[in-house]
């Protein structure tokens, strides 16, 4: 049922380790898991390689405290770090990090130097210019998760909203950085064939937008000791082997050589997908870009100032 592609998850915490099974399960690609506690990616990754009879997968998965079993990784997922608790931010968590993803990405570079890297810890967009600039890989290699997960929570909390179609028929798109300043663009909303706007009040819409903003926090809040990890296990690679209509944008980044090209390239989230689509999108966004435009620039500024302290701290 597997392809011959190999993914390494780095971090078999929550994410990592359900990012990890997802991939197994629906044979997407061999998988190797990576953890620096000694036994918890070699347990987890026994653990699920015993479901493939169950499953149906004949995917591999090994477990690995060292890096020798990742070389030639197609995708190499980066979730290794620490996750907020209450109260915290996700910017709280920066420079620490920052430590383990510059380090995480010179090893899996060493390893698997034409791999594509998939940045999931956080704070999401400095992390992924962390390993962009780590790495030396051109921008098309250093791909950052949180678009999958934002859109889809922004999809989800429409459809809670009693419109009687499918989550598939909900096409919506989440730009920005993934913070709290991220941007869900509502006037390119469409639902079956109609705009958001004529289905779902101002008001509604206002709660569910501020709810995707804050969608991270609502789970943080729940749990209590981490954060969420059903949604963003998503395995970002599906989207790769199989492209289909709904596939969403991804984010980007690129070197923040002036305050304009951070601006453009930091907030600009390319669909990974076949340019005809991008030239779709871009269509579609165009028209609101004089309404999302200060917000996007908020959210470059957050990321910005993240990247600065980085930068600063000169990790
Ligand atoms: N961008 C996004 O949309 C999302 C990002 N996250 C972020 O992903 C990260 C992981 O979250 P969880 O899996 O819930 O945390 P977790 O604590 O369950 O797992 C993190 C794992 O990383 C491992 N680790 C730490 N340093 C390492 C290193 N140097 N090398 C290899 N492994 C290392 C830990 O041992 C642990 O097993 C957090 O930073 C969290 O904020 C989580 C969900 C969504
Ligand atoms: C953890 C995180 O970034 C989120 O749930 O959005």
């Amino acid at each position: 049922m597997h392809n011959g592609s190999k993914v390494t998850v780095v971090g078999a915490g929550n994410v990592g380790a359900t990012a990890a099974q997802r991939i197994f399960d629906k044979g997407y690609a061999d998988v190797v898991l990576v953890d620096i506690v000694d036994g918890l990616p070699q347990g987890k990754a026994v653990d699920i390689l015993e479901s493939g009879p169950v499953s149906g997968s004949d995917a591999s998965i090994v477990g690995a405290n060292t890096y020798e079993e990742t070389a030639g990784s197609d995708v190499v997922v980066i979730t290794s770090g620490i996750a907020r608790k209450p109260g915290m931010s996700r910017d709280d968590l920066l420079l620490t990090n920052m430590k383990i993803v510059t380090s995480v990405v010179n090893e899996v570079v060493a390893q698997s130097p034409d791999t594509v890297l998939m940045p999931v810890t956080n704070p999401l967009d400095a992390m992924a210019q962390r390993a962009f600039q780590v790495s030396g890989f051109p921008k098309q290699r250093v791909v950052g998760m949180p678009d999958i997960l934002d859109t889809a929570r922004f999809r989800t909390f429409l459809a809670m909203e009693r419109l009687d179609v499918s989550v598939e028929s909900i096409d919506a798109w989440v730009l920005g950085g993934h913070g709290d300043s991220m941007v869900p663009v509502v006037g390119s909303t469409i639902v079956g064939g109609q705009p958001i706007s004529k289905l779902i009040p101002k008001g509604r819409l206002d709660a569910i937008v501020k709810r995707t903003q804050d969608g991270g926090a609502e789970i943080v809040n729940y749990l209590k000791t981490g954060s969420a990890y059903y949604a963003p296990s998503l395995p970002p690679s599906s989207r790769w082997s199989r492209p289909s209509s709904s596939t969403r944008s991804r984010l980007s980044l690129a070197p923040p050589t002036s305050k304009a090209s951070t601006d453009r390239r930091t907030l600009r989230r390319s669909p990974g997908q076949a340019g005809s689509e991008r030239r779709g999108r871009d269509h579609r966004v165009r028209p609101h870009r004089r309404r999302i435009g200060r917000p996007l620039q908020r959210s470059a500024d957050a990321v910005r100032e993240l990247v600065e302290v980085m930068d600063n701290a000169n990790g």
